[in-house]
């Protein structure tokens, strides 16, 4: 059964900041300094936990910079936490950067393949299910393109219905889902909804309400690596969006 959990997780991200570079940093904690009190690291996430089980759809909100990336990232195996254990159990699909696992100079169709192929799956698996992920993708001709030459919607097209094809455990998506168009938004949730129908989990970074209300049910809301606050996504999102009201 798919579980993710996140036992006191903390990341600090290096920074190289030029010696002749001036910098006006304030008194904020969010850097690490070093001696001379230059920065030297930026803490994106701060003892972080929760579990998401199974049939968990949690939305992570947050303003720029917020964490919700590097998150994803070390959900995604990506990223090695400094401290902090993340325990993951499934199969684990991301969509977190568009062009992460694509290869550009490659026809939509190679791409099919690699992209599978890396993911563990077989020849075999991947022929039986190319017809559905070129259908979902509406690329047609494009298909036998360079993937170059395709817009970000496109490419997002395509990386989502091969994802979404293998019935991943656990998808973890990033706000790039909104480069798609209207149509494709609805038939992705769509695409979502049914795939945690089938049980798995769901994470999606995302500045939109709408699209996390209508994909999540819980929220986790990331303030400068902090979780402020964790709870159904109507709930947190309010509390969310009174704090920047008050700004
Ligand atoms: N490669 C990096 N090097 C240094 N700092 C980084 C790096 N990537 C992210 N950061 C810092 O880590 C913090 C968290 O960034 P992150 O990308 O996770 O935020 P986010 O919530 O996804 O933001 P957004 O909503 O803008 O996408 C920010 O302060 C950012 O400046």
């Amino acid at each position: 059964m798919p579980r993710i959990l996140a036992e006191n997780v903390s990341l600090v991200h290096p920074l190289f900041v030029g010696r002749n570079q001036t910098v006006e940093f304030q008194g904020s904690d969010k850097f690490v300094r070093n001696r001379a009190g230059r920065p030297i690291g930026v803490k994106a996430l701060r003892d972080v936990s929760f579990e998401f089980s199974e049939g968990s759809r949690v939305g992570l909100i947050g303003a720029n910079g917020s964490g919700k990336t590097t998150l994803l990232r070390v959900l995604a195996g990506i990223l090695p936490p400094d401290e902090g254990v993340v325990t993951i159990e499934g199969r684990s699909t991301n969509l977190i950067n568009i062009n992460l696992g694509t290869k550009a100079d490659a026809s939509g169709h190679r791409n099919i393949t690699l992209q599978a192929l890396a993911s563990g799956y077989s020849r075999e698996e991947i022929e039986s299910k190319r017809r559905e992920i070129v259908e979902f993708s509406e690329l047609g001709d494009f298909l036998e393109l360079p993937v170059n030459t395709y817009s970000a919607g496109m490419r997002m097209r395509l990386s989502f219905a091969i994802a979404t094809a293998f019935e991943p455990e656990i998808l973890l998506l990033d706000e790039w889902l909104s480069a798609g168009d209207i149509d494709f938004k609805r038939k992705a949730s769509k695409r979502m909804a049914s795939f945690i129908d089938r049980a798995g989990v769901l994470v999606l970074a995302s500045h939109s309400k709408a699209m996390l209300e209508e994909n999540c049910e819980r929220a986790i809301w990331l303030d400068e690596g902090i979780i402020r606050a964790d709870g159904p996504v109507k709930e947190v999102f309010a509390e969310y969006q009174k704090e920047k009201s008050t700004d």
